[in-house]
């Protein structure tokens, strides 16, 4: 591969894929990118860490050949104006497999489209990864942010962020508008007399049943490789409101686990089924289907037949495999809507485990998550595909604080802990945890938790500072 302004290193491997799974060679060359804003103080002190851990988990056996690739502002100042995502960097994600980045700057309302939703879109990157779990001593707002431990997968490559809009005003906009108002709408009896207003801009929100199944298949994977008591997968939608697409995630996902991990997986409300039979096990279909809808006696003969026949489906489909109690023994798949759940993650941290969601419920819960455990400092994330994997912070650049040296390198960290965890350098992984754990217990702090501690810590620690202090906890 020749590129026209990066070089790779002179050392080190690549890494390939098999099934999906990283090959990783014991000298691999990662791509990364700096990042703007606070990238500029975030990478180096990570990399730091990142090159202690593996020289300290290791000595020597195993080591990473960074290579530098530019996007961002970065790449604008190497490649020229508005170049900013250059080809280079995409030949150098694509040969290399797995990369790390800093966060990347979002104009609002114009000029570039977000660089990070492109690397997710340009790789098909489709589940994006994003724990929250509390380190101790971490200062929350919380009373028990310990009670949280959640792996948001989220949707990463349509609904609302495949971009497709149309500005107020513009002839498309203008034409769409007329189609649907003249043509489209009217044509459709469930949609009645609605209109849209002449003078509103125009998104599009495609859900696929492809993309919403490929991600809860890969939330499904990882539940399965949890403790029993985290083997849970909830799916996040606002189907109430949006039938056919966040209703349709939601159907899909069903689908999916009730066919593709029928043997290890129950849903709640056939738990709800088998736990009425197993109470009593002499209970008719009619009583059984009263208990699991609470509505039962007001609906129409029409929907009480519906749900009779699906608690006799249920039954004769699963008793055998998942009665008697055997349902508590598999992964609990449940449905929640997105506002609930912004709730629930509050009130009754410690019944969710996996939340499966789409695009942009994830991005919201994904920094809501966060905050309840220390803050978008503290919040790691992924980007995984079946054949590439990029991992970066959910926050963002944090203009004001940038170049100051003082944001928390911990959420940067925890994902290269992601991706260290992804290459199975577990040993490596397991010291900047410990690292980070025990700085925070000893109140060596940045100042987003300083400012929470009681008391508050005076002064913090710099961003650079704080990445010293890990390593001496190694
Ligand atoms: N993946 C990515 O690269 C992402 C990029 N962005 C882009 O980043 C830019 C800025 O977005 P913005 O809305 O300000 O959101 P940010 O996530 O960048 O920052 C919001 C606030 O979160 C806190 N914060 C963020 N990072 C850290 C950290 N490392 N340590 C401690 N606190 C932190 C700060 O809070 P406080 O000041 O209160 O201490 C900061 O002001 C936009 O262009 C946006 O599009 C946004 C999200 C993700
Ligand atoms: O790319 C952006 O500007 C924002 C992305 C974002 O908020 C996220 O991925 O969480
Ligand atoms: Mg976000």
């Amino acid at each position: 591969m020749t590129y026209e302004k990066i070089a790779p290193p002179t050392t080190g491997a690549k890494i390939t894929f098999q099934n999906g799974e990283p090959i990783v060679p014991d000298n691999p060359i990662i791509p990364y990118i700096r990042g703007d804003g606070t990238g500029i103080d975030l990478w180096p002190a990570s990399q730091l860490v990142f090159d202690a851990a593996v020289e300290k988990a290791y000595g020597g056996k195993r080591q990473i050949s960074w290579f530098k690739i530019f996007v961002g502002d970065e790449a604008c100042d190497t490649y020229g104006t508005y170049q900013y995502l250059p080809d280079d960097s995409l030949a150098a994600i694509k040969e290399y497999g797995v990369a790390i980045k800093g966060p990347l700057t979002t104009p609002i309302g114009g000029g570039i489209r977000s660089l990070n939703v492109a690397l997710r879109q340009i790789f098909d990157l489709y589940a994006c990864v994003r724990p929250c779990k509390y380190y101790a001593g971490t200062p929350s707002p919380h009373r028990t942010p310990e009670k949280l431990d959640v792996i948001i997968y989220r949707e990463n490559t349509e609904d609302i962020y495949l971009g497709i809009e149309w500005k107020q005003g513009s002839e498309t906009a203008d034409r769409l508008i007329k189609l649907l108002n003249e043509d489209l709408i009217p044509g459709t009896p469930e949609h009645g007399k609605k209109q849209i207003p002449l003078d509103a801009g125009i998104g599009i929100k495609p859900i696929s049943k492809k993309g919403s199944q490929r991600l809860v298949r890969r939330a499904m994977k990882h539940a399965l490789r949890l403790p029993k008591a985290k083997q849970m997968v909830t799916l996040v939608h606002k189907g109430n409101i949006m039938k056919y697409t966040e209703g349709a995630f939601r159907d899909w996902g069903y689908e999916l686990v009730t066919s593709e991990f029928r043997a290890e997986c129950v849903t709640e409300r056939e738990s709800w089924i088998l736990g009425n039979k197993e109470r009593q096990p002499d209970i008719t279909l009619e009583e059984n289907a009263r208990q699991i809808d609470p509505g039962y006696n007001a609906l129409t003969a029409d929907k009480k037949e519906k749900i009779c026949a699906e608690v006799k489906e249920v039954l004769e489909a699963i008793w055998e495999t998942h009665g008697n109690g055997q349902w508590k023994e598999k992964i609990m798949v449940n449905d929640r809507i997105a506002d609930s759940i912004f709730q629930q993650i509050q009130t009754r941290p410690d019944e969710y485990s996996i939340l499966a969601t789409m695009n942009l419920n994830g991005d919201y819960l994904s920094d809501a998550a966060a905050a309840i455990v220390g803050g978008l400092g503290m919040g790691p994330g992924a980007n995984i595909g079946d054949e590439c994997a990029i991992f970066e912070a959910t926050h963002g650049t944090a203009p004001k604080h940038a170049g100051l040296d003082r944001v928390n390198p911990g959420s940067l960290l925890l994902s290269g802990v992601m991706m260290l965890e992804y290459m199975g350098w577990q040993e490596a992984a397991d010291l900047i945890t410990k690292g980070l754990s025990a700085a925070i217990a000893n109140r060596e702090v940045t100042y987003d938790l300083a400012r929470m501690m009681e008391p508050p810590v005076e002064p913090p620690l710099k961003c650079s500072e704080f990445a010293k202090a890990i390593i001496q906890h190694f």
